[in-house]
């Protein structure tokens, strides 16, 4: 796969909904529930760490609902690639971008949406062809006003902000002509999740999918 069809893939990904709900997920008992709230809700794509050592199982129970795009986030290693796409993720996020991480997904085919926090670092990544990035840690990098100053010079790229990204702030990044949507754990929290406040869920992915 070449960067540019990773990036027209994340693209029609981010144009789904406004907000990529971030996933940390503990049990796999979990996995279809709370996919199955965040997409009624609204949210048919959603990021789910490897960072818990059930997230490829819950990936791969993630991605048999209906209505829902899973990928794999927190990819560092061409081995994490792999595994993304053994489990079934569709597109994969990364925090940065290395050269190695990069060549594994284009040789996987698995759609990457790698992450970017300068000025230098976006332009690297376009000039391989990612003209789609996440811009992270989007909050502790300046936020919105930060965002919307990397786009003057450099307007052909288009971002997914994480990274401190809430129901607060998330229509300043929205706002800009540089934003396609942005990610989020906040449509999730730990504690509705862990108590199994499905409903709870669903309702603040919708409150998020009427975001923009
Ligand atoms: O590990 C990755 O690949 C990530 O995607 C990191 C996430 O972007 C942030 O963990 C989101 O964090 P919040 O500030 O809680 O929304």
């Amino acid at each position: 796969m070449t960067p540019s069809d990773a990036s027209q893939q994340t693209e029609a990904l981010c144009r789904l909904a406004p907000v990529i709900p971030v996933l940390v997920v503990d049990d796999t008992a979990q996995a279809r529930p709370l996919a199955e709230a965040l997409v009624a809700g609204g949210l048919p794509v959603l990021e789910v760490t490897l960072r818990t050592p059930a997230a490829l199982d819950v990936i791969r129970e993630m991605a048999q609902v209906e209505g829902g795009k899973v990928g794999a986030g927190t990819l560092l290693t061409p081995k994490d690639v792999q595994d993304a796409v053994d489990a079934g993720a569709t597109f994969g996020v990364s925090p940065g971008a290395t050269d190695r991480l990069l060549d594994a997904a284009e040789e996987a085919g698995l759609p990457m949406l790698p992450g970017a926090a300068t000025s230098s670092e976006v332009m690297a990544l376009l000039e391989r062809g990612y003209t789609v990035q996440k811009f992270f840690p989007a909050e502790a990098n300046g936020g919105a006003p930060a965002l919307k100053a990397i786009g003057s010079p450099l307007p052909q790229v288009r971002f997914c902000p994480t990274g401190g990204v809430s129901l607060k702030n998330a229509n300043d990044y929205l706002s800009l002509s540089n934003t396609l949507c942005v990610g989020g754990s906040w449509v999730a929290p730990k504690d509705k999740v862990a108590s199994g406040d499905w409903d709870g869920i669903s309702a603040l992915a919708r409150e998020a999918s009427q975001l923009g």
